[in-house]
C-alpha cells in the first residue's frame, strides 16, 4: 500500500488516544473543521468530504436501542467496483448444518500454529455456532491465529459485530473511526459493517518484525452487545461504561489498490478498490468500536455463602426478544477473592438450557486441575452435565476455608440460548482433545446408608 498515514494516525498508534464511555454519541475531527456543527448533512460537507450515514440498527427502532453514526470520508463508500466470491477460507456462517449438533463434553487445545504469512482474516478458524445470519439472530464462535499482519487489505463483516478476545499478541486494529489497540486481556468490538485492518503489535510500535497472534471471536447475528443491566447491584458495578474506549478519528489518504473484503450472509466476498477506505476524517454516532480491558472489570460475589451464578461476571450481553434470556452473552471470570463459608467455592456441577463455549487467555481456570489451556477452549451444550473435575472437587471439598486470592487466570464464557453446532472441521480437528470425559471419572460413591 502506498501513501502516508496523516499525522493524528501516528501519534495515536505510538500513545492512542481514545474517547471513554459505552454507548456514548461520541465526536472525533482528525482534521480541525472536518466535522460539520449543527446537522448532519449540509450542503457542501466541510473541507470537500463526503457525508455518510452508517445504520447499526432500522431508523425506527427505539431511541435506546437506536445506532448509527455520520462519517465525513475523502469518497463516499458507494464508490467501489463489484464484489465477487472469494474462497471463505476456514471461515463458516450461520445456520450451522455440516454436523448435527453434539450433546457430548468437548474440549480443544489452542489451533495448530499457521503457515507463514497468515494475516487474521486467512487465520480466522470457525468452530460452530447458532441463528442465521440472514435473520439476524445467534452467534458464531471463531478463532484466531495469525502471524502476519494485513497490509493491503480491509476486512467488514455485514452478518454481524465481532467480539475479537486476544489471547497472545496485540493487535492494532486500523478501523474506519480510527486506532484501537487491543492486548490480551483486552476484549475488541468492531460492530456490524464497520472497516477495519488487523495488525499484529510488535513489542514497541517502531519495531520491525511482526510476531505471532491468537485469540477468539464471537460473531454476534443479533441485537448489539450492550451492558447488562445491575438490578440491585445499583448504579455501578462490573463492567462501568467509562472503561470502554472508542478511538479518535484517524485516517489513511492513500492511493493504490486495496482489497476490501465484506463477509455477507456468511460468505466472503472481496473487491479491489483504487483507495483505501479507510478514508474517514471526521465522524460522530453512537455505532462505534471499543476496547475493554478485562481487568477493569468490577468482580462482585458472594461476602457470605454459596457460590454465584456466573451471570454476576457479565460483561456484556446481547438481548434477545425474551427479557433475560441472552441471544449471547460475554462473562469474565477474572481476579477475586473466594470468602464464602461453608461453602463448595468452584463452580458447582451443573446442566444448564444455555449452551456455554469457554476460552482461557491466561493462567489457569479454577474448575479444572488440568487440560484446558490458554488458547484452547470447552463447549458444554444445552443440558450437558458438567463442573469441576474430580480433581478439583475433592481438592475444594476438602480445602480450608480462608480467604483465597484467585489472581492466577482470565477465563471468559460465550453463553448462549441456542445449542452450538460445530463445523466439520472442529469436529474431525486433530486439536479436539480426546477422553474429556475422564475428567470426571472415579466421582465415586459416598452415599452409604
Ligand atoms: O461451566 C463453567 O465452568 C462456567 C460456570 C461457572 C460458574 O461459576 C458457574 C456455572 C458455570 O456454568
Ligand atoms: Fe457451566
Amino acid at each position: 500500500m502506498t501513501g502516508t498515514d496523516n499525522e493524528q494516525a501516528r501519534k495515536i498508534a505510538e500513545g492512542l488516544a481514545y474517547q471513554p464511555g459505552f454507548g456514548n454519541e461520541h465526536s472525533s475531527e482528525a482534521v480541525p473543521g472536518a466535522l460539520p456543527h449543527g446537522r448532519n448533512s449540509p450542503q457542501r460537507a466541510p473541507l470537500g468530504l463526503y457525508a455518510e450515514q452508517l445504520s447499526g440498527s432500522a431508523f425506527t427502532e427505539p431511541r435506546s436501542a437506536n445506532r448509527r453514526s455520520w462519517l465525513y470520508r475523502i469518497r463516499p463508500s458507494a464508490a467501489h467496483p463489484p464484489f465477487s466470491r472469494i474462497d471463505n477460507g476456514g471461515l463458516r456462517g450461520a445456520p450451522f448444518t455440516e454436523t448435527v449438533p453434539d450433546p457430548n463434553r468437548l474440549r480443544w487445545n489452542p489451533l495448530p500454529e499457521p503457515p507463514e504469512g497468515t494475516d487474521f482474516l486467512a487465520g480466522l478458524w470457525t468452530l460452530g455456532g447458532n441463528g442465521d445470519a440472514t435473520r439476524r439472530t445467534g452467534m458464531a464462535i471463531h478463532l484466531y491465529a495469525a502471524n502476519s499482519s494485513m497490509t493491503d487489505r480491509v476486512f467488514s463483516d455485514a452478518d454481524g459485530e465481532l467480539l475479537i478476545v486476544p489471547e497472545r499478541g496485540g493487535l492494532l486494529l486500523r478501523t474506519e473511526f480510527g486506532l484501537l489497540r487491543a492486548e490480551p486481556g483486552h476484549v475488541a468490538l468492531i460492530p456490524r459493517g464497520v472497516r477495519f485492518r488487523v495488525e499484529l503489535l510488535t513489542e514497541s510500535i517502531g519495531g520491525q518484525s511482526p510476531t505471532s497472534a491468537r485469540g477468539y471471536v464471537c460473531e454476534n447475528y443479533g441485537q448489539p452487545f450492550t451492558l447488562p443491566d445491575l438490578g440491585p447491584i445499583g448504579a455501578n458495578g462490573l463492567a462501568n461504561a467509562r472503561d470502554f474506549l472508542a478511538p479518535v478519528a484517524a485516517y489513511e489518504d492513500v492511493d493504490g489498490p486495496v482489497r476490501v473484503v465484506n463477509k455477507f450472509c456468511g460468505n466472503l466476498w472481496a473487491a479491489t478498490y483504487d483507495h483505501s477506505p479507510l478514508d474517514v476524517v471526521a465522524w460522530h454516532g453512537n455505532h462505534v468500536p471499543y476496547v475493554y480491558d478485562l481487568r477493569r472489570f468490577n468482580v462482585i460475589g458472594t461476602i457470605s455463602y454459596d457460590h454465584p451464578d456466573p451471570s454476576i461476571f457479565t460483561v456484556l450481553t446481547s438481548p434477545s426478544d425474551t427479557p433475560g434470556l441472552a441471544g449471547v452473552d460475554f462473562v469474565v471470570f477474572a481476579p477475586r477473592w473466594l470468602v464464602g463459608e461453608d461453602t463448595f467455592r468452584p463452580p458447582y456441577f451443573h446442566r444448564n438450557v444455555m449452551s456455554e463455549y469457554m476460552g482461557l487467555i491466561e493462567g489457569a481456570y479454577d474448575a479444572k486441575a488440568e487440560g484446558f489451556v490458554p488458547g484452547g477452549g470447552s463447549l458444554h451444550n444445552m443440558m450437558s452435565a458438567h463442573g469441576p473435575d474430580r480433581a478439583t472437587f475433592d481438592k475444594a471439598s476438602a480445602a480450608e476455608l480462608k480467604p483465597q486470592k484467585i489472581d492466577d487466570g482470565l477465563a471468559f464464557m460465550f453463553e448462549t440460548r441456542w445449542p452450538v453446532t460445530l463445523t466439520e472441521r472442529a469436529a474431525g480437528a486433530g486439536h479436539l482433545q480426546t477422553g474429556y470425559d475422564d475428567v470426571w471419572q472415579g466421582l465415586e460413591r459416598h452415599y452409604r446408608p
